[in-house]
């Protein structure tokens, strides 16, 4: 039997957009063997709503992936469970992508690189920043076009995360659909050098302007803006409790707050008694990306689904 863990991502960081992302400690996890027909086992509540046969989308990925290189992809019987809210910004999508390429590369010994996985994940997913972050782990900086795929990752230490997810769901399509389909050039320098800065203050350990750069952008939060009324209040609580910058975490509907660690009891307390529907939780920075792993028999004997 073996094991393939990804972790959720939040992707942007402010005017990052499409560009830059940081894996965050929830996970989705596949424990599987092969088996004689393609079987999708849901261990949680939310993956009960996916297909339990070869339809479903992890297995599509998997297959898709195994097809590029030539190969077929032996059957299996897959037990998925994942922490990882849907349709919230927390890259639930990129994760599934990127456990059907773990299990394409395990199954079919593909032997892929990360900047292969990272290169078929942004595919799939048509921006680098989830599915990047999912696959390498900590913050990751990417440029994906249909030709070619960039992306340098480096580990995040230093700051604590804060998210708040609402109980409502946000497609990526629907947050996209609001954007607009040129920006004036102006526009489009200032939102590019605030994302330089995020990055060149995030290099320099000054979290404090990380936070101010992370207000500046300038590519997506004023327009999904209507679609989130309560990230404008959640910036306001955190900056007022000591958090070092506020953004939409992806394309929403969460938002995370990057805060001192002094901090992040009092900003996590505020926000719980202002949004009580929501969850709001600290989440760590996952610095090692999606595992895999052949489970011993030890291991085996400790899970009780099986
Ligand atoms: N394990 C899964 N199996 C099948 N489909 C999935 C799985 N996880 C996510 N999806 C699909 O992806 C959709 C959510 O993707 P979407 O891109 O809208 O949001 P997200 O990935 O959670 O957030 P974001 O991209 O903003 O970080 C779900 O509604 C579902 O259709
Ligand atoms: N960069 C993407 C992430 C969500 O998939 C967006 O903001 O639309």
């Amino acid at each position: 039997m073996f094991l393939i863990r990804v972790p959720a991502s939040t992707a942007n960081l402010g005017p990052g957009f499409d560009s830059i992302g940081l894996a965050l400690g929830l996970y989705l996890e596949i424990h599987g063997s092969l088996s004689d027909s393609w079987e999708v086992v849901p261990l949680t509540e939310e993956m009960a709503a996916f297909p339990k046969d070869e339809s479903n989308y992890i297995v599509q990925i998997a297959k898709k992936t195994a097809a590029f290189y030539g190969k077929e992809l032996a059957p299996c019987r897959l037990f998925v469970s994942s922490e990882i809210p849907l349709a919230r910004g927390l890259g639930s999508s990129a994760s599934a992508i990127v456990a059907g390429i773990e299990l394409a590369n395990l199954v079919a010994e593909l032997n892929l690189t990360n900047d292969q996985k990272g290169r078929h994940a942004s595919l799939f997913e048509g921006h680098p920043d989830n599915g990047g972050a999912s696959v390498y782990g900590g913050l990751v900086v990417g440029l994906h076009t249909e030709e070619q795929t960039d992306i340098v990752s480096f580990p995040i230490k230093g700051v604590k995360v804060i998210v708040a997810i609402p109980n409502f769901e946000l497609l990526t399509e629907d947050s996209r659909s609001v954007l607009p389909k040129t920006l004036a050039y102006k526009e489009a320098i200032e939102g590019s050098a605030a994302a330089n800065m995020v990055l060149a203050a995030i290099v320099s350990d000054n979290w404090k302007l990380v936070g101010q750069m992370m207000q500046r952008d300038r590519f997506h939060q004023p327009y999904r803006a209507p679609l989130v009324p309560h990230l404008a209040q959640i910036e306001e609580i955190a900056a007022q409790n000591g958090a070092y910058g506020t953004a939409l975490s992806g394309a929403g509907p969460t938002v995370l707050c990057l805060v001192p660690e002094a901090q992040a009891e009092q900003v996590q307390e505020k926000l719980s008694s202002k949004f009580p529907d929501f969850v709001i939780k600290e989440l760590l920075i996952d610095n090692k990306g999606s595992q895999t792993m052949i489970l011993s028999e030890a291991d085996k004997e400790e899970l009780s689904f099986l």
